[in-house]
C-alpha cells in the first residue's frame, strides 16, 4: 500500500481531539471534521491545551508545538478533508451515524483510501458493508487518553484486505502505539472485559452495595487499578459505556451483559459524565 501521510479524522469530541492530536505529532497532515465549527473548534483548543502542557513541561519546543497545530486543518464540511489515505472515523457511538458516515465517506474518498473505525463496540463488518471497499475497511481502536494510553485494537473486519491490515498496524506503531490484532466480534476484547466490570460496579450502588466512592476506593487500592470503574465510566462517557454494553448484550445474546437501570436512568437525564459536568461525581465545567 501507498504511504499513508494524510489522515481525515471525523468528530473531533475526547477520541477525535486525541487522534488528530497524536497523528499530527507523529508527522501527518491531518484535517479535523465534526458537525459543528463550535465542535471542531472545542476540539482544536483541547489539543492546544494539551501541547501547551507539553511545552511547559518542557517535552516539546514551542516550534514543535507550533509545527503540530499547523498541521491540524479544522473542517465542517467532510468533502474539505477527504482526499486523504484514511479516515479515522471517531464519531459518536452509534450504528445508523456511523453507516451514514462511511456510506458519504466511501463516495467521497479516493478509491485507494483506507477508512478505519474507533468504534468501541459496533461490527466493522456492518460498517465495510455499506460502503464498496469492504476489504479496506477496518477497525482502529484507540484508547481514552489518547496522547497517554499505549494500546491499540485492530480489528479485521469480515473481507478487510492482509496489506490493509499491515497499513493499519504501521501507521499505530509511526504513532508511538502498541497495535493487537482482534477479530470482529461485540466490543472486540478491551471493552467485552472492562465494561462488564464497570456495569457490575454501577450495579454495587444501585443495590446499595456501596457509595460509589468507596466502589472506587476498593478497586483502587484493592486491586491496583489507576481509576476507579465508576470514576472511568464518567470519564469514557455514560453514553458511551451504556451503548458499548448495549452492543454486547443484544450482539452475544447474554443476560449476564444487561445495562444497569441506574446508567440508563442517568444517560437520560443527560448525566453523561465528565463531559457533562455530572455523571457518578460533579465536575466543573
Ligand atoms: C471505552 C473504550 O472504547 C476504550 C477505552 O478507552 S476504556 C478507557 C481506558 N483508559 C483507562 O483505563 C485509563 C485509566 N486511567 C489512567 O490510566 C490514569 O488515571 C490517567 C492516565 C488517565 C491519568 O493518570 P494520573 O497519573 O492519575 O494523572 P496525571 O498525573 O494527571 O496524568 C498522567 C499523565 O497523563 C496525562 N494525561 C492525563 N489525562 C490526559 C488527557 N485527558 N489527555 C492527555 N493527557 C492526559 C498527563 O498530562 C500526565 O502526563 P505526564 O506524565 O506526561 O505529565
Ligand atoms: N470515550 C472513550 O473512552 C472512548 C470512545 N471510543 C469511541 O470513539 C467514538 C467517539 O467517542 P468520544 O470521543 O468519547 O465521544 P464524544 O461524544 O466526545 O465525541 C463524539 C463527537 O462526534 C460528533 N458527531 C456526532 N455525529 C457526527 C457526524 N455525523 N459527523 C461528525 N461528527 C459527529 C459529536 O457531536 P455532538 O456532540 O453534537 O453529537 C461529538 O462531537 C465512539 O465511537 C466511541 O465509542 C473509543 C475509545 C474510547
Amino acid at each position: 500500500m501507498a504511504n499513508i501521510g494524510r489522515m481525515l479524522v471525523v468528530g473531533a469530541g475526547q477520541m477525535g481531539g486525541g487522534i488528530a492530536q497524536v497523528a499530527a505529532q507523529s508527522g501527518l497532515e491531518v484535517w479535523l471534521q465534526d458537525i459543528s465549527e463550535a465542535l471542531v473548534e472545542k476540539g482544536v483548543e483541547r489539543i492546544r491545551a494539551n501541547l501547551d502542557r507539553q511545552v511547559e513541561k518542557g517535552r516539546m519546543t514551542a516550534d514543535q508545538r507550533q509545527g503540530v497545530l499547523d498541521r491540524i486543518h479544522p473542517v465542517v464540511r467532510l468533502e474539505d478533508g477527504a482526499q486523504v489515505d484514511i479516515v479515522v472515523e471517531a464519531a459518536t457511538e452509534n450504528l445508523t451515524i456511523k453507516k451514514g458516515i462511511f456510506e458519504t465517506l466511501d463516495r467521497l474518498c479516493p478509491p485507494g483510501a483506507i477508512l478505519a473505525s474507533n468504534t468501541s463496540s459496533l461490527p466493522i463488518t456492518e460498517l465495510a458493508a455499506v460502503t464498496k471497499r469492504p476489504e479496506q475497511v477496518i477497525g482502529m481502536h484507540f484508547m481514552n487518553p489518547v496522547p497517554v494510553m499505549k494500546l491499540v485494537e485492530v480489528i479485521r473486519g469480515l473481507a478487510t484486505r492482509d496489506d490493509v491490515f499491515a497499513a493499519v498496524k504501521e501507521l499505530a506503531e509511526q504513532m508511538g502505539k502498541v497495535p493487537v490484532e482482534v477479530n470482529d466480534y461485540p466490543g472486540f476484547v478491551a471493552n467485552r472485559i472492562l465494561l462488564p466490570m464497570i456495569n457490575e460496579a454501577i450495579y454495587c450502588v444501585y443495590e446499595g452495595v456501596a457509595a460509589p466512592e468507596d466502589v472506587d476506593t476498593v478497586m483502587k487500592l484493592g486491586a491496583n487499578h489507576p481509576m476507579g470503574p465508576l470514576q472511568l465510566a464518567d470519564f469514557i462517557g455514560l453514553d458511551t459505556c451504556l451503548a458499548i454494553l448495549e452492543v454486547l448484550h443484544e450482539g452475544l445474546g447474554d443476560p449476564k451483559y444487561r445495562p444497569c437501570p441506574l446508567l440508563r436512568k442517568y444517560v437520560n437525564a443527560g448525566w453523561l459524565g465528565k463531559k457533562s459536568g455530572r455523571g457518578f461525581y460533579r465536575y466543573d465545567q
